[in-house]
């Protein structure tokens, strides 16, 4: 076993070392371990720094607020004639591709010193046909609007054309990978929950050599009140609008998403009795096996009733304590994407809790666009996350062998 000077910042020149390897997260930040050409087996930990990430955090966390202002001024009018639907049958509108366009145009202008990566989910391709100048112009407008409601540090000319627009929207056309740095936004997650009137984020992500590093989620109908003990969150009249935020080593926290009040550190839900905990789970059961994860609980013991709500705004509700435990588990076929997941998965982690693929593997954000994961996605605390293993297993074997009879 190699000992480890933890942390301390490595005084050699780096020529000494035979190579820097993976990065490792550390409480003190992001270190990457580096071993010495002259003892291989001593290795240093570098600490990259605490402070890592702090300026991609301000500008995310600006353009996720502004791409959700944007969002609420479209859901509140929302009218039928926003709605198109893309080749792929889900629902787009407006404010998927409005929200994509102002996070593309926040980023850039307020992180000029490097170049700009973003894997995003939509692209221009249908605002590009035919017929779609109108929805164009509006889109257009709608940026326009909300940029210039902001005082960006670099001031941004809020009289973007449509040609600007259609660039903004094609920045997010990276393919991510393993190496450098992308940014991965789902600029609507939950369009349905959107469409709904229901839950919906703006889910912006940083990813540094595959690794999560940095999220933002703003949910501009989550209440700001716990939402635990409903069966979904759409009922309240409390104060609504959170800002979930987390930076690697430095833990999540959540303010309220239209005012500069004071940001809260937040942690996961401390329940250790699968008895007394509750459970999320999607609004849509095309979207996640309901009578999967309800089998699921029931072996774990769950008494409470699945809280239903749509988007990555459960990643928020459970880093803040509202339930113990997410279940995924998308009908056979569907190939989980990245950007539905990156924020969601650090907002948790750096709340203190876990987010693996159904086998116990930590999701892997470093193959590109998709996440291959076994079978589904379930997050818990360190306490219940055994429990909640064997649970998923023995439920899933059951259902194998049912189905093979
Ligand atoms: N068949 C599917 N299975 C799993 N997730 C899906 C499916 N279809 C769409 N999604 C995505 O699930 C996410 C919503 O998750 P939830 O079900 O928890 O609300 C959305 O990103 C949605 O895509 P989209 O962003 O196009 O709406
Ligand atoms: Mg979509
Ligand atoms: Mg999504
Ligand atoms: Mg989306």
């Amino acid at each position: 076993m190699s000992s480890i000077n933890c942390f301390r910042t490595a005084k050699a020149p780096l020529q000494t070392f035979a190579s820097v390897s993976r990065f490792r997260y550390s409480p003190n930040g992001l270190v990457s371990v580096l071993r010495r050409k002259s003892s291989p087996s001593f290795v240093t930990l570098r600490v990259v720094s605490s402070m890592a990430y702090e300026k991609e955090l301000d500008a995310a966390k600006k353009a996720a607020s502004l791409a959700a202002r944007l969002c609420q001024k479209v859901q509140k009018a929302l009218l039928q004639s926003d709605v198109q639907s893309k080749s792929d049958k889900s629902p787009v509108t407006v404010a998927d591709y409005g929200s994509q366009a102002v996070v593309s145009i926040v980023l850039e202008r307020e992180l000029t010193s490097e170049p700009f990566s973003l894997v995003a989910e939509e692209d221009s391709a249908d605002l590009r046909k035919d017929g779609s100048e109108d929805l164009l112009e509006r889109i257009t407008k709608l940026v326009n609007d909300t940029l210039a409601t902001e005082d960006l540090t670099k001031a941004i000319d809020s009289t973007l054309t449509t040609d600007d627009l259609l660039r903004a929207i094609d920045c997010g056309t990276s393919e991510g990978g393993p190496n450098g740095r992308h940014w991965v936004l789902d600029p609507i997650d939950g369009t349905k929950g959107f469409l709904r009137g229901d839950q919906y984020a703006v889910a912006l992500g940083l990813l540094e050599k595959g690794k999560v590093v940095l999220g933002v989620l703003a949910c501009p109908n989550l209440p700001l009140a716990s939402i635990a003990g409903t069966k979904n969150s759409s009922s309240s009249s409390e104060e609504t609008g959170c800002l979930f935020y987390a930076r690697i080593g430095s833990g999540t926290y959540m303010q309220p998403l239209d005012s500069k009040s004071k940001p809260v550190k937040v942690n996961v839900s401390s329940v250790e009795n699968p008895e007394e905990a509750s459970f999320f789970e999607s609004f849509e059961g095309a979207h996640s096996l309901h009578d999967l994860s309800s089998s699921i609980a029931n072996k774990l013991g769950v008494k409470a009733p699945p809280v239903r709500i749509d988007s990555q705004a459960k990643y928020g509700a459970l880093s803040r304590g509202d339930g113990a435990i997410y279940l995924r588990f998308p009908h056979k076929g569907y190939r989980e994407k990245i950007w539905d997941h990156v924020a969601g998965a650090i907002v948790v982690t750096e709340a203190g809790g876990i987010v693996t693929d159904a086998g116990g593997k930590p999701l892997d954000f470093s193959k590109g666009k998709y996440l291959d994961l076994d079978t589904g996605i379930i997050v818990a605390n360190e306490k219940l996350m055994p429990l909640l293993l064997k649970a998923v297993r023995d439920s899933i074997a059951e259902q194998e062998k049912a189905s093979s009879l």
